[in-house]
């Protein structure tokens, strides 16, 4: 479902093209959950800003089911986030100025694609229940990245893409939250891409890969 093949980028660091990813293949099929390991440095999030269209490649193909990412402009790629792809990152990233309830349904809303019943499942999933009321500075930090989880997949996106999602949170608190969070994904039967720098928590997934001297071996 998503298909990257030999994907390209480099920064340019005190006058020097310095190249962080060198032909990067992977695939992530449908319902399948893949943790991207790699030393600090290796370009985790570079490859994962690349599939999110954050940023564009050098060179290289990304596909996202039917969708050719490398050939959207600006605005595709804005429209790709909005509608296709769900991010979670490691700052959870919520709204300050909404509540929960508001957090939860921002991204369906805008994408076109809220559906109730989906919805209040993933509030009972995600536990949310009593905090709907609630701001984000008001949460705990698993609360929050529940939030964050139950946002990003409140459209039913194609692909989940999460960038050291439990990174900021304790053991006992990153387990639960990725519990819940590989449950979701399962019932969407979206795909699944997590950064981690936790061979512990990698090893949970369906399938690890490690990304070194700018490739995936
Ligand atoms: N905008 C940028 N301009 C210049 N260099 C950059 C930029 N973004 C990243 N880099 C460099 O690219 C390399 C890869 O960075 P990246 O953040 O993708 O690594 P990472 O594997 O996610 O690291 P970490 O595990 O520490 O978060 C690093 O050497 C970094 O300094």
């Amino acid at each position: 479902m998503l298909r990257v093949t030999g994907l390209t980028k480099s920064y340019r660091s005190a006058g020097e093209d310095v190249a962080v990813l060198r032909g990067v293949d992977l695939t992530v099929a449908t319902g399948e959950s893949v943790a991207l390991t790699g030393e600090s440095g290796s370009g985790k999030s570079t490859l994962l800003h690349l599939i999110a269209g954050l940023d564009a490649a050098d060179g290289g193909e990304i596909a996202l089911a039917d969708i050719n990412v490398s050939g959207l402009n600006d605005a595709g790629r804005a429209e790709l986030r909005r509608d296709r792809l769900g991010l979670v990152f490691q700052q959870f990233n919520l709204i300050p100025s909404l509540s929960v309830a508001d957090n939860l349904v921002f991204q369906s809303r805008i994408a076109g694609r809220h559906d109730a019943a989906w919805h209040d499942e993933l509030v009972e999933r995600l536990g949310l229940k009593n905090l709907l009321r609630r701001y984000p500075e008001q949460l705990s930090g698993g609360q929050q990245q529940r939030v964050a989880i139950g946002r990003a997949l409140a459209p039913k996106p194609l692909l989940l893409l999460a960038d050291e999602p439990t990174g900021n949170l304790d053991e006992d608190t990153a387990d639960e939250v990725l519990h819940l969070a590989r449950d979701l994904v399962a019932r969407t039967g979206c795909g699944f891409l997590m950064v981690t720098h936790s061979a512990r928590l990698a090893a949970t997934l369906d399938r690890q890969v490690n990304l070194h001297a700018g490739v995936i071996a």
